[in-house]
């Protein structure tokens, strides 16, 4: 489990992370999603004790990370994708990991099996590919068989088989009843990957929400329709539960009536149809309605009063 609680990081005037509380639970996969500088990295490093935040807390298993006399036990992270700069083996490189922390050889041959190195595990670390670097510090982060996983966008660089092995390897970890706490800029992947989500933007809470309601949210259709007779046509459409928009001359956008509903109105009020479509929003474009929203909400002067834990609309 990790708690965080009003946890806020300035740089300087430079706000990264504000008033942010939202609990991360052992046994699901939770992303945590955000675009580019949202403060998805800050929170993390501040929930591994390296950085300090500015204001509130972070626990991890009921503690802050340096009050935890094995803290390898209790959070496994893997920060950053970044190359091993070493001449040592893989296997060597985790063995002197175990030895500085106390961690039994026999466990580094189990983590390298658990991330599937065992073929390369003495082949020097410092030529591996994004790829297997990515799984040698899984095996890393997996050495203290810890109760918390967390990873900062694992699956940046790697290709198709290297997303598919990183996103079993996420269930298979929360199956076993650990928290697992996955970062990522890409909503499509964590629909595939996630159980919840977290999402930031300019480091505020702006979702707290399970994958399934975030999707069915997204899900929410609405219907194009063409007619040369458009102004009648939304005249005739338009009422408390139904919006029109229209952004070109004879084209309308509908939300809260059905392809059957429109078809049916217009034909019985004679009105010519050219296109009547279903379309649907996608993930990436639901996403980013929700974070642009909360870019506009901290960019107004009163930006105080977003709600933290406040779902998704
Ligand atoms: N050490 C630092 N000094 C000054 N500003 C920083 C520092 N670290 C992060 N920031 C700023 O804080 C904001 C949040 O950065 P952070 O790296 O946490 O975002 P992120 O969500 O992880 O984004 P990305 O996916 O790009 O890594 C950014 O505007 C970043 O420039």
């Amino acid at each position: 489990m990790i708690d965080v609680t009003n946890l806020s990081k300035r740089y300087g005037d430079k706000v990264a992370v504000e008033e942010l509380t939202f609990q991360v639970r052992p046994g699901i996969v939770t992303g945590f999603l955000g675009p580019n500088g949202a403060g998805k990295s800050t929170t993390m490093r501040m929930i591994l004790g390296l950085d300090a935040p500015s204001a509130g807390t972070v626990t991890v298993n009921g503690r802050r990370y340096v009050e935890h006399l094995a803290p390898l036990r209790e959070i496994g992270a893997l920060l950053e994708a970044r190359a091993v700069h070493t001449g040592r083996s893989a296997r060597n490189h985790l063995l002197a990991m175990a030895a500085t922390s106390g961690i039994p050889r026999r466990r580094v041959d189990e983590v390298i099996d658990l991330v599937g190195l065992r073929e390369v595990a003495g082949k020097r670390a410092g030529g591996f590919s994004l790829g297997m670097g990515q799984r040698l510090g899984i095996a890393a982060a997996m050495l203290g068989d810890p109760k918390v996983v967390m990873l900062d966008e694992p699956v940046n660089g790697l290709d198709p088989e290297g997303i598919l092995w990183i996103r079993h390897l996420l269930k298979a970890l929360a199956a076993e009843g650990r928290t697992v706490f996955v970062s990522s800029h890409l909503m499509s992947e964590m629909a595939l990957t996630a159980d919840h989500l977290i999402v930031i933007g300019r480091g505020r809470l702006i979702a707290d929400v399970p994958v399934a309601a975030f999707v069915a949210q997204a899900a929410h259709d609405t219907v194009r329709v063409r007619s040369p007779q458009a102004a009648e046509l939304r005249d005739l459409l338009v009422g408390p539960e139904v919006t029109v928009s229209g952004g070109e001359p004879g084209l309308l956008e509908v939300s809260g009536l059905t392809l059957q509903q429109i078809g049916d109105r217009a034909a019985a009020a004679g009105l010519t149809l050219h296109e009547l479509s279903a379309q649907q929003t996608s993930l990436e474009e639901a996403f980013m309605t929700l974070t642009r929203d909360a870019v506009e909400y901290t960019a107004a002067p009163t930006a105080g009063d977003v709600p933290a834990g406040r779902n998704v609309r």
